[in-house]
């Protein structure tokens, strides 16, 4: 990849799209192409052909999905398959179509059985029944492995997939409902700490509506007293959180340094050719809350409402292969959540 190769980053204003813009911007890469969801809808077939006849981009990240957290998932179920498997179809087929060189998908470490074998390596894929809450998304994403697979075995394409681990970072959603768990701990107990001030101004202008008893209403939906903030399940699951940066840090290093035809040499029967993103390390959601308690130095108790899905127990990357090819991340969760709620308290 040439510093003036035409690069299409689909999702570029999304917590990894943006991340990996500014990856490639400070590593020189100037020809760089994208669309806003308003511009160009993925779900589009013939818009995504139209563009891609006009740009002809000669590299594409396919950073462009339906994202959300576990409720989110387990509510719109219909929307995460069908949204997700249209975006993929439309970038993969016509990135085939109109010659692209190499292409990275971007999928997500759901796929793994719920069960899988801790931590999970690549092959554990499609070996046991998948996480319920986020099925139709994971089997999305399975479908996209599947496909950039299987054009390269019968087109000859290079589309490489990535399953990155629980992200987090700079333009991240922190929308109460639909968000993960880093981003929602963060704006809950910020909400918190401000009710319990009685800073009734600020809580009304983090939530966007000018009356405070519109503002209370929010806040009591979501668990959130003058002495409390509730987190949603047990505490007890465990997840592994990589900061945006370093997962676009990830991503470019792979798509300069990875080609399936390397990958796939050798294999009789071609199957798990993608490569796990990650740390390698997990927290308990009980000790991520109290980390975000500390960082953000709200003082009150915190509840466990187990009436909210606690999702797989555990879904630890087996990042074995990727620190093989030379590549580690090197933000911290203690140093990630600091920096994140920095860049929260300046929105
Ligand atoms: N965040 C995480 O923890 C993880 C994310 N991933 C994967 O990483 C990738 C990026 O996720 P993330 O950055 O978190 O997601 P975001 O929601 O932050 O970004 C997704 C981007 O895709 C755009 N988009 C969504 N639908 C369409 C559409 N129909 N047409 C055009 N653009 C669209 C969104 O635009 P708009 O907002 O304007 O609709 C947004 O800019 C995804 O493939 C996701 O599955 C994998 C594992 C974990
Ligand atoms: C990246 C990954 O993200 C999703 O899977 P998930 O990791 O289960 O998602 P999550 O971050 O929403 O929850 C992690 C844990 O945290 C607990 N939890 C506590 N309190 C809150 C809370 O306030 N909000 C949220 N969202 N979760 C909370 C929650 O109950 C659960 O036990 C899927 O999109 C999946 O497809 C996927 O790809």
């Amino acid at each position: 990849m040439e510093k003036t190769s035409k690069i299409y980053i689909a999702g570029h204003r999304g917590l990894v799209g943006s991340a990996i813009v500014e990856t490639l911007k400070a590593k020189g890469y100037d020809n760089l192409v994208f669309r806003t969801h308003k511009e160009l809808d993925l779900k589009d077939t013939e818009a995504v052909a139209t563009f891609f006849t006009k740009e002809k981009p000669e590299y594409v990240f396919l950073a462009a999905a339906k994202v959300g957290g576990i409720v989110a998932n387990n509510t719109y179920r219909a929307d995460f398959i069908y949204e997700n498997l249209m975006i993929q179809n439309n970038v993969i087929h016509q990135s085939y179509v109109h010659g692209v060189k190499k292409l990275m998908f971007l999928g997500s470490t759901c796929i793994y059985p719920k069960l899988a074998p801790q931590p999970m390596p690549e092959n554990s894929l499609l070996t046991d029944t998948l996480e319920y809450t986020n099925e139709p998304y994971a089997i999305a994403k399975i479908a996209g492995i599947k496909m950039c697979e299987s054009y390269n075995i019968q087109y000859g394409t290079n589309f490489l997939s990535v399953m990155p681990t629980n992200l987090y970072g700079y333009n991240d959603n922190f929308d109460l409902e639909k968000s993960h768990v880093l981003p929602a701990l963060i704006r809950k107990m910020h909400l918190a700490k401000l009710y319990a001030a009685g800073d009734t101004d600020a809580v009304m202008e983090d939530l966007g509506v000018t009356a405070f008893a519109k503002a209370e209403k929010i806040l009591h939906q979501y668990g959130i007293t003058k002495s409390s903030v509730e987190i949603w399940g047990s505490g007890a699951p465990k997840r592994e959180f990589l900061w945006s940066r370093d997962m676009a840090e990830a991503c470019v290093f792979l798509l300069e340094n990875r080609n399936f035809k390397d990958v796939a040499e050798g294999l009789s029967e071609i199957r798990n050719t993608h490569i796990n993103i990650g740390t390698g390390e997990d927290t308990s959601i009980k000790s991520l809350a109290l980390l975000i308690k500390n960082t953000v130095g709200y003082t009150g108790e915190l509840t466990f409402n187990t009436s909210k899905p606690d999702g797989t127990m555990r879904k630890l990357t087996d990042v074995s292969k990727l620190h093989s090819l030379g590549w580690k991340h090197k933000v911290s969760l203690e140093e990630g959540v600091d920096k994140l709620y920095t860049w929260y308290l300046a929105q």
